[in-house]
């Protein structure tokens, strides 16, 4: 089960980079592009499902990270999904176009659905991932919580989709959800690990970026940036002019990650700025040991 997530899960990570995965958008293949020399090979990258960017754009996008060589793994948003048909046209022309093998599954915020599909469990139990050769499913992790569910309603959903996606011979990965708390990640990391859950976890961490970018996403994705949060990041309220980058977040979760928090890798949501991710996740990589410089052989 494990290389079908990153060729790295099989050993311990040489430092919190080791087997990054990274997200874009249909919008972002120029800067793909222009930061693909320095992406390591076979980093799995996220293709996201954004309103206002069609199909073909998607499966653009898609193709053009297969043809850097590394590993799309597209976003379909079960509620902004509008027929069957055009589940099953994207998730074949995804496959037979740029070689998918992974597919991230997730509602989507629209309040509601706008087809047949009114949450990412629809989408599993489908069958149409397994009939398209697919391997693996990613799922969204919520370390914050989430605004329609109970904790314990959490878990059972994410135990559920765990489940299905097992039995119909597919491999779960857990992506959570971006934050800028790092205790309450790992606190929840060791909850989902205490309950038995033992899939591959990558925490979602976001990519160096403008201050009033990171608050603008943080109010839309519901992810919690109070003025004590943000100062554990490193940002202080006073520069809103200013950029930040996860130099602290990363920290922490090196620091406090331990054999029971299982098998994680980080995922980074570039918020559009890919290169200044990347250069970011290089330099991180260069002070920490460089696994990139060693499996490039430099
Ligand atoms: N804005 C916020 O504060 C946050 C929002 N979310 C939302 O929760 C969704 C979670 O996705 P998954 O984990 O894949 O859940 P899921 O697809 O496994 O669904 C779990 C349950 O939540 C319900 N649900 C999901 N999204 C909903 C929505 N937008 N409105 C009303 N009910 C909804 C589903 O019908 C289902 O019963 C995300 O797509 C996101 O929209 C999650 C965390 C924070
Ligand atoms: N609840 C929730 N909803 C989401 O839509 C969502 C999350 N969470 N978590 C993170 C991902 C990442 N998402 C996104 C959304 C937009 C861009 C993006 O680049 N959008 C612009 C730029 C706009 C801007 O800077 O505000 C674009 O051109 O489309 C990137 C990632 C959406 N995501």
């Amino acid at each position: 089960m494990i290389p079908i997530i990153h060729p790295n899960w099989a050993r311990a990570p040489i430092n919190m980079v080791d087997g990054y995965s990274l997200e874009m958008t249909a919008k972002d293949i120029d800067s793909l592009r222009a930061a693909a020399p320095a992406i390591a090979p076979v980093t799995p990258v996220a293709v996201t499902f954004l309103p206002g960017e069609d199909a073909a754009a998607r499966v653009a996008a898609a193709r053009t990270v297969r043809a850097l060589g590394f590993e799309p793994m597209p976003h379909f948003s079960a509620r902004r999904i509008r027929s069957e048909r055009e589940f099953r046209d994207y998730l074949a022309a995804a496959v037979a176009e740029a070689g998918v093998q992974r597919c991230f599954v997730i509602a989507g915020d629209p309040a509601e659905p706008e087809g047949p599909y009114s949450d990412s469990s629809a989408l599993i139990e489908s069958g149409a991932f397994e009939a398209n050769g697919i391997t693996a499913i990613g799922i969204g992790g919520h370390p914050e919580g989430h605004p329609n569910m109970t904790p314990d309603q959490g878990w059972a959903v994410l135990e559920g989709k765990c489940a299905a996606i097992e039995r119909r011979g597919m491999a779960p990965l857990i992506v959570t959800q971006f934050a800028f708390d790092g205790e309450r990640v790992l606190d929840w990391v060791a909850a989902l690990r205490a309950r038995g859950i033992d899939a591959p976890v990558r925490l979602g961490v976001p990519g160096p970026a403008g201050i009033r970018t990171l608050l603008r996403f943080a109010a839309r994705c519901g992810v919690g940036a109070s003025a004590a949060v943000l100062s554990k990041y490193g940002i202080s309220l006073g520069a809103l002019l200013g950029s930040a980058g996860p130099d602290r977040l990363v920290d922490t979760l090196a620091a406090g990650l331990r054999a029971e928090h299982g098998a994680v890798r980080l995922h980074f949501y570039p918020f559009g700025g890919i290169e200044k991710t990347v250069a970011w996740i290089n330099d991180y990589d260069n002070a920490h040991g460089s696994v990139m410089g060693r499996m490039t052989g430099e």
